[in-house]
């Protein structure tokens, strides 16, 4: 698929159906268990990930949400064409990455967090040329970009140090730079900020909010940071024993999950009459404040209450009380229930 082709596809990223198992052996306590296993071996198989279906549109951020061995990295192993699944279907910019590693390469770039894909005992500027050479980017596109990418992550004060030097907020935004290069419209980040302080954390979040907003990449994101999911995603598919257990905006899922919110107001005239409005209850007085909740399954978000109650008092003071995300996913992971890998 050209690039063209890929930027007119309904969606870059659709999964069908995709499952992985792994296949293991049990080994026996004991000396006599590790005998027996080698003799007669107990093999058990281990189901990461279970039938998802998903997809992620041009120019949108996803962000792929589950705790731990929930089945994250497997699926972005499937989609980046490392693994094979055993069974279902799924396409990158029109591309099987599995059965076609080396031209869904040219349509993606990767980031693994926990690991660099740069050359360790190179300076960062010669991994750069060879990725240039690589990827065979025009000589004038490879510097426009390299300005780009240092002008938003820094990266010039170490331009010549070796990459096994280099600390792990500098590491990750080299990498970041690295698959970007070459100008992919996927990109593929897993757990891209572990470990990193507040600030370099903020600094690639305003790397990725740009490459979506101005670049229209379209990002598959997995991460254990809430905050990074509400700064960055507006969508979130929640996996869980390797099943699918929730996709949905994030405001769908606060209205579901997370309709704990409450408004404080103060009303100009102390003597207005205060009503409930749709989906709104008027939970209670408090002197001349009064406190509003959301009423009932279909109450809306926070920010549309807020907008509602606005237009119809006159305030003199406001105060929000939201639940914050994580409370909302850990309800999420509860109510929606444990998904199944004991098949
Ligand atoms: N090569 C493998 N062989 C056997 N089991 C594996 C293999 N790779 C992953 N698994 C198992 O599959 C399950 C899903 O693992 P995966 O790494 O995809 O989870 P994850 O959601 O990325 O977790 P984390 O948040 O901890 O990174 C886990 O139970 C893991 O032990």
């Amino acid at each position: 698929m050209t690039r063209s082709d890929a930027k007119q596809a309904a969606h870059h990223i659709e999964v069908r159906g995709l499952s992985r198992t792994f296949r293991t052996t049990v080994r026996r306590p004991g000396f006599g268990g590790a005998l027996r296993s080698l003799v007669n071996p107990e093999r058990v198989a281990k189901h990461a990930v279970s039938g998802i279906t998903f997809d992620v549109a041009p120019g949108e951020l996803l962000a792929l949400l589950g705790p731990n061995g929930a089945g994250k990295s497997t699926t972005i192993k499937m989609l980046t064409g490392i693994l094979t699944p055993t069974s279902g279907v799924a396409r990158v910019a029109g591309v099987v990455p599995y059965e076609d590693r080396q031209r869904n390469a040219r349509n993606i770039g990767a980031v693994f967090g926990q690991r660099t894909q740069l050359w360790w005992d190179l300076p960062v500027r010669e991994s750069f040329s060879i990725l240039r050479d690589i990827y065979e980017v025009p000589r004038a596109e490879h510097t426009a970009r390299l300005k780009e990418f240092d002008d938003l992550l820094e990266l010039s004060s170490f331009w010549d140090t070796r990459v096994r030097h280099l600390s792990l907020g500098q590491r990750v935004r080299c990498d970041l730079a690295a698959a970007l290069l070459h100008d992919p419209q996927v990109v593929f980040l897993d757990e891209p900020t572990i470990g990193m302080d507040v600030v370099v954390k903020e600094q690639v979040r305003e790397f990725l909010r740009h490459q979506v907003e101005e670049r229209g990449r379209t990002v598959l994101l997995t991460t254990h940071d809430m905050t990074e999911v509400e700064r960055l995603a507006e969508r979130v598919v929640l996996i869980n024993h390797g099943r699918l257990v929730l996709d949905g905006t994030l405001d769908e899922i606060r209205r579901t999950f997370g309709s704990t919110w409450q408004v404080r107001v103060t009303p100009a005239d102390p003597h207005t009459e205060v009503a409930p409005l749709p989906g709104i209850a008027l939970l209670r007085r408090e002197g001349p404040q009064v406190v509003f909740g959301p009423e009932g399954p279909g109450a809306p978000t926070v920010h549309q209450a807020l907008k509602q109650i606005v237009e119809r008092y006159e305030l003199t003071d406001l105060a929000i009380d939201e639940a914050d995300l994580e409370d909302v996913m850990r309800a999420a992971y509860v109510q929606a229930g444990p998904g199944a890998d004991e098949v």
